[in-house]
């Protein structure tokens, strides 16, 4: 493993799905505090990215370091204890549909605290009036909007103040004022926990509104061909297929790389 003062560092990584690599030769930072964002084109290897990082897949050569520390060669104990750091959020929500948004956000703090029933529900009243979901604790998911589902599951991710959040498409199904919410609440929270954010989008005004930094991958010779904050990648990258990807539907038809 190479030395990186990073939060999380990709370190040589080759993913692959049997014999059939998607994305070789990944190396970059993701330093505390950053929005990032994996950006890239359809099938490219975006989720698959942030499966391996979330431990869910080995991959097929090179590594994943969180604050230093090799997670795939850590004992299974220590990958827990690097888990419960994390707060995700998938793409369809993922909200239990049996149970109402605070007994969603409930969940992870019964599971992996020993706060009693009245600590429980303060900090779940807590996280639900930060997404500003207050005074829908009793909702159950399918009565809230879609974008009241994200927020609740934004809740449920930032149960425990994790120290990293991920986000598979988050804005996904969204109408644009409600993704636009969706992204300022996720800078918002970014901001008032100095958490790092992690996320896989292909929404150009959730890139230029919040990322500070990103990655691009290339389905065609699939490996990272950008890496940057995405306003210079769109201004100075030598590569032609990142400079359409983040001006695609800039003045022009909306591109199929997306
Ligand atoms: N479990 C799997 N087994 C085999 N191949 C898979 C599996 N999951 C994904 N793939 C393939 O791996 C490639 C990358 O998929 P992935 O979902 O990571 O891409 P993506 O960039 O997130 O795509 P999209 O933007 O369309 O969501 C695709 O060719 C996909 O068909």
């Amino acid at each position: 493993m190479s030395e990186s003062r990073a939060h999380i560092h990709i370190d040589k990584l080759t993913m692959a799905y049997g014999d059939f690599v998607i994305q070789r030769d990944l190396s970059f930072d993701i330093n505390r505090g950053d929005i990032f964002v994996i950006m890239g084109g359809s099938g490219c290897g975006k989720s698959t990215l942030l499966k391996h990082m979330l431990g869910l897949i080995t991959p097929a050569k090179g590594d994943i370091a969180f604050n230093g520390q090799s997670f795939f060669s850590a004992p299974p104990a220590r990958q827990d204890e690097m888990r419960q750091g994390w707060g995700i959020t998938y793409q369809t929500g993922g909200m239990f549909s049996a149970m109402t948004l605070a007994e969603n956000v409930t969940l992870p703090l019964q599971l992996y605290t020993d706060f009693n029933r009245d600590q429980i529900a303060e900090v779940v009243a807590y996280k639900l009036a930060l997404v500003g979901l207050d005074g829908y604790q009793d909702y159950y998911p399918s009565e809230v909007s879609g974008g009241m589902r994200k927020r609740a599951a934004l809740a449920r991710a930032i149960a425990l103040d994790p120290e990293i959040l991920f986000f598979d498409e988050p804005s996904a199904g969204l109408d644009p004022i409600s993704s636009r919410l969706l992204d300022e609440l996720i800078q918002q929270l970014q901001e008032s926990t100095g958490a790092t954010v992690v996320m896989v989008t292909h929404e150009l005004p959730s890139i230029y509104g919040i990322a500070t930094n990103s990655v691009y991958l290339d389905a065609h010779t699939r490996t990272m061909i950008g890496y940057g904050d995405p306003k210079h990648l769109r201004d100075h990258s030598n590569e032609p297929v990142v400079r359409q990807f983040l001006t695609r539907g800039l003045g022009a038809a909306e591109d199929s790389t997306a």
